[in-house]
Formats: structure tokens, sequence, C-alpha cells
């Protein structure tokens, strides 16, 4: 009998349908509701996006399943099975019941992963936090996987479709090193640089690694959908960073989002429709690389830091 060891796989979770965004927001808020303009301006993002109103419940699904298959294929030969059980951020199922649902199976010991490869004490430790929490309460001791940003085949991946990109430039008649590569990720309040946290030297990391793989120089990295509060957040931000290159001549424009895994609001809307949207109007072209969602060899490397950090106990 091969003993079970559980996987919390963490996301951040969306809406499954229109009338559920109040509360998802509400969520995001720390219970504070958000005002009906503010409401209808998040409503009318997930509208806009083209293929599904909340592709990221699909997506994060697709991921559990597949990795839960990486595993199994990984840990063949092992005394150990891995199964994965899902627990998200800001939507049902919550990491809490994630955690419950494990330990109602008999999961005595497991391992916390977040799709997401960069820490942040605001973002991978707050998930952290809430996964530990009730860890303890129910009596599941586990450990964390906190970043993976530069694992090889993470890069691999990300490299493979920055240079896939490129290749489309130049088929277009773009010269290769013409074409500005604009790194990006989520923006977190300026704060957390105080706090000493590693948030934006991961990111900066991540691009240098894919930039070098691809032997890319011509690239910079940018931050993206910067929250609407009073706070200052991480700049600069990509409209500001587009409309930069603008005056600085730059026509061709490839954004990687390495931040993100999945295809979902901030790559759908935040690039796909108002990032281009002020590209078309500055004359650039700006192409975004393809999401890694199921791609295997994203689903390897976080089987390999599942295995490590589960073997390094
Ligand atoms: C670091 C980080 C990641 C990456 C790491 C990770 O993946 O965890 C991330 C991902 C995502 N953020 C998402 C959606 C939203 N985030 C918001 C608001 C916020 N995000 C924050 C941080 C992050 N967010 C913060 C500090 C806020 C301010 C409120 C707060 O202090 O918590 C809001 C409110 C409205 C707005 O401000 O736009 C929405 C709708 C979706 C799902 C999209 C979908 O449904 O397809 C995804 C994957
Ligand atoms: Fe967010």
């Amino acid at each position: 009998m091969k003993s079970k060891i559980g996987v919390l796989v963490m996301s951040y979770g969306t809406p499954q349908s229109l009338d559920q965004v109040e509360a998802y927001y509400t969520h995001i808020r720390r219970g504070h509701p958000p005002t009906a303009e503010q409401l209808q301006e998040l409503v009318g993002r997930y509208e806009a996006i083209v293929g599904g109103v909340f592709p990221l419940r699909a997506n994060t699904d697709k991921q559990v399943a597949a990795l839960q298959e990486t595993l199994n294929r990984m840990a063949a030969g092992k005394d150990t099975e891995f199964v994965c059980y899902q627990g998200l951020k800001h939507a049902h199922p919550f990491i809490e019941d994630g955690v419950a649902q494990m330990a109602k199976d008999g999961i005595r010991e497991a391992v916390g992963i977040v799709l997401a490869p960069h820490y942040s004490v605001m973002s991978i430790g707050g998930y952290v936090k809430r996964a530990e929490a009730k860890a303890q309460e129910l009596g599941v001791s586990m450990r964390f996987v906190e970043s993976y940003h530069l694992h090889p085949k993470l890069i691999e991946a990300f490299a493979a479709r920055v240079s896939a990109k490129l290749d489309q430039f130049e088929e277009a008649g773009a010269l290769r090193d013409q074409v500005r590569v604009l790194f990006s990720a989520h923006s977190l309040p300026e704060k957390i640089l105080q706090m000493g946290d590693p948030y934006r030297d991961q990111l900066l990391e991540t691009s240098q690694a894919v930039a070098d793989k691809v032997g890319v120089t011509n690239w910079q990295f940018t931050w993206q959908s910067a929250g609407r509060t009073a706070d200052p957040w991480l700049g600069p931000d990509i409209l500001d960073t587009l409309k930069d290159l603008s005056e600085e001549q730059v026509e061709d424009v490839l954004v990687a989002p390495v931040g993100f895994v999945s295809d979902h609001l901030e790559v759908l809307y935040d690039l796909d429709i108002e990032a281009k949207t002020i590209a078309k109007e500055l004359d650039m072209r700006l192409e975004r690389i393809e999401s890694l969602n199921t791609e295997p060899l994203y689903m390897e490397a976080l089987g390999d830091v599942i295995i490590k950090s589960w073997e390094m106990r």
C-alpha cells in the first residue's frame, strides 16, 4: 500500500456566474462591498472577455487535473501517492474547504503550492497563512512550496513562448532585435519593498533567465493590473510604459506576463483588450505570449518541486 500524501493546489479563484461577481469582489476587499460603480466596472470587464466569461474556472480545473496526472507519472516508482485538492483564495472551493476535504479523506500530511511562481507576503504569504491555520486546526501536517520562479522547466516553457512569438514578428517583417520584450506581473502596493519582500527581485530574476535563454537583450520589466486604491502601487504601469516606448519610436512590443500562469481577466482584459487598445492608438504592434495553462513543462516543474518538498521533509 502506498501512503497517500495530499497536495493542496491553490489558485486565485473566479466567480462562476455574473451574479457571483459582487460576493467575489467583496471577498477580495476583505468583506467591504464594492460601490455600484466599482461592481459595474468589474462586471463590464468580465463581459468583455471573449472565449468564456470566467475562463479561470475551467483553466484551474484543467491545471489541477493535469498536475494530478503528471504527479501519478512522476511518482509511479515511489512508495508515495500524491492526491491533489483544489483550494481557492477568493471563490469556492476555498483554501479552507480544500484542507477540510483532505482531512475528511484521512490525509494526515500534505504539500501546499500556489499556481503563481513568485513569492510575496501579500500573495503567496496569504494563501499559506490560511492553509496553515486550517491544517493546524484539523491536525493535518503541511509544508509549502513558496516559489519556483527559476525552475528550469518553467523558464524553458516561458522561453519557448517568447521565441515562438518573436518568430511571428520576423515572419511579419520585423527584425527580431527590434521587438521590445516587456515582462510583466501584477502590481502590488509599493510598501512591500520596505518590508523586504522578494516579489520584485524574483520577477526580475525570472525575466532575466527567460531573456538569457531566448537570447533577447531588448527587454524591460513593467507592472500591470494595479489596484485602484489611495496607496501607491509599484510602477511603471504597462499603459505608461507603452506611451514611453512610443516616444522612443518602438513599433513592435511583445508582452510576456511571467507573473501569471493562466488565461484570466488580468491577461485577457488588462493586456488583450486594454493594453492592445492603447498600443493601437500609439500605432504600435503589441502581441502577447501564450499563457502556460496546462503546458506539460509547467506541470513537470510543479510536480518536481512538490516531490522535492515532500522528500526533503
Ligand atoms: C499578486 C496578485 C496576483 C498574482 C498572484 C496570484 O495569482 O495569486 C493576482 C492575480 C489575480 N487577480 C485576479 C482578480 C482580481 N484581483 C483584484 C484585486 C487585487 N489583486 C491583488 C494581487 C494579485 N492578484 C491585490 C493586492 C488586489 C487588491 C485587493 C487586495 O488587496 O487583495 C480584483 C479586484 C478588482 C481590481 O482591482 O481589479 C480582481 C477582480 C485574478 C482572477 C481574474 C479572473 O477572475 O479571471 C487573478 C488570477
Ligand atoms: Fe488580483
